[in-house]
């Protein structure tokens, strides 16, 4: 299958920093958890992918790709607002964009508050509202750092449930956690990232019951902070 993103030796430098990449790719309608200690390099390369940072060394190509922050900025707006702005920006007339913002609200289970003010909303509630806008101008590739960080389990169950759905509608999705159940739960694949190299890649399943690194083993145990 051709990967729906595909990035090749890439390099980035913050002062004393580095991160380098050779290969990795997501495919469409997969989920790939992106792993590793504070301070690894998951957001700075979640940053290479989106072109938000742009690469020292090396590319990224694919298809369009939309980025959720760890804390996604919310306009001093209505939901509704909030959630159409993507579109809006997009040129999409007003009316059509609200009626599919709607919908996607729906979806994300906050359609009863379309017409509050967005910094009312709870932390979990505005997850899901930072989700809704960024479904909604269809991606092919979603990036996310840390979704569900500061979120209850309740909420952080829907999120994993937009999600999956999203990758069940073929969206490619790169999940950077610090989630290890959340990980195996939702990725098909894991990338773990270790002082801004990859030190192991492969099949979800495989690198929890056996992972051949010895830093990602201690990872997994708790030995590695
Ligand atoms: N804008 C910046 N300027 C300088 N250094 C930076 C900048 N952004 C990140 N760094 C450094 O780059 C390294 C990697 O940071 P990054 O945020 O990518 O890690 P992370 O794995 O996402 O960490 P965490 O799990 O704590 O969010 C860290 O040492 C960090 O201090």
């Amino acid at each position: 299958m051709r990967p729906a993103l595909r990035a090749e030796g890439l390099s980035h430098r913050h002062g004393e920093f580095r991160l380098e990449v050779e290969r990795l790719e997501v495919c469409p309608g997969e989920i790939l958890a992106v792993l590793g200690p504070s301070g690894s390099g998951k957001t700075t390369l979640l940053r290479l992918l989106a072109g938000l940072l742009r690469p020292d060394g090396g590319r990224v190509e694919g298809g369009r790709a939309a980025y959720l922050p760890q804390t996604p900025p919310l306009l001093r707006r209505s939901v509704l607002e909030n959630a159409a702005f993507g579109l809006r920006l997009r040129g999409v007339a007003r009316r059509e964009a609200w009626r599919r913002a709607e919908a996607l609200l729906a979806r994300v289970g906050l359609a009863e508050k379309a017409r509050q003010p967005a910094h009312r909303l709870s932390g979990g509630e505005a997850v899901r509202l930072a989700l809704a806008r960024t479904l909604l101008v269809e991606p092919e590739v979603l990036l996310l750092d840390e979704p569900t960080a500061s979120l209850d389990p309740a909420n952080a169950a829907q999120v994993e449930a937009l999600l999956r759905e999203a990758a069940q509608e073929g969206r490619a999705v790169v999940l950077a956690t610090h989630d290890l159940f959340q990980a195996k739960r939702l990725a098909q694949r894991v990338v773990f990232l270790y002082l801004g190299r990859v030190v192991e890649e492969g099949e979800a399943g495989r690198f929890f019951q056996s992972p051949k690194d010895p830093r990602s083993r201690a990872f997994l145990e708790g030995r590695l902070p």
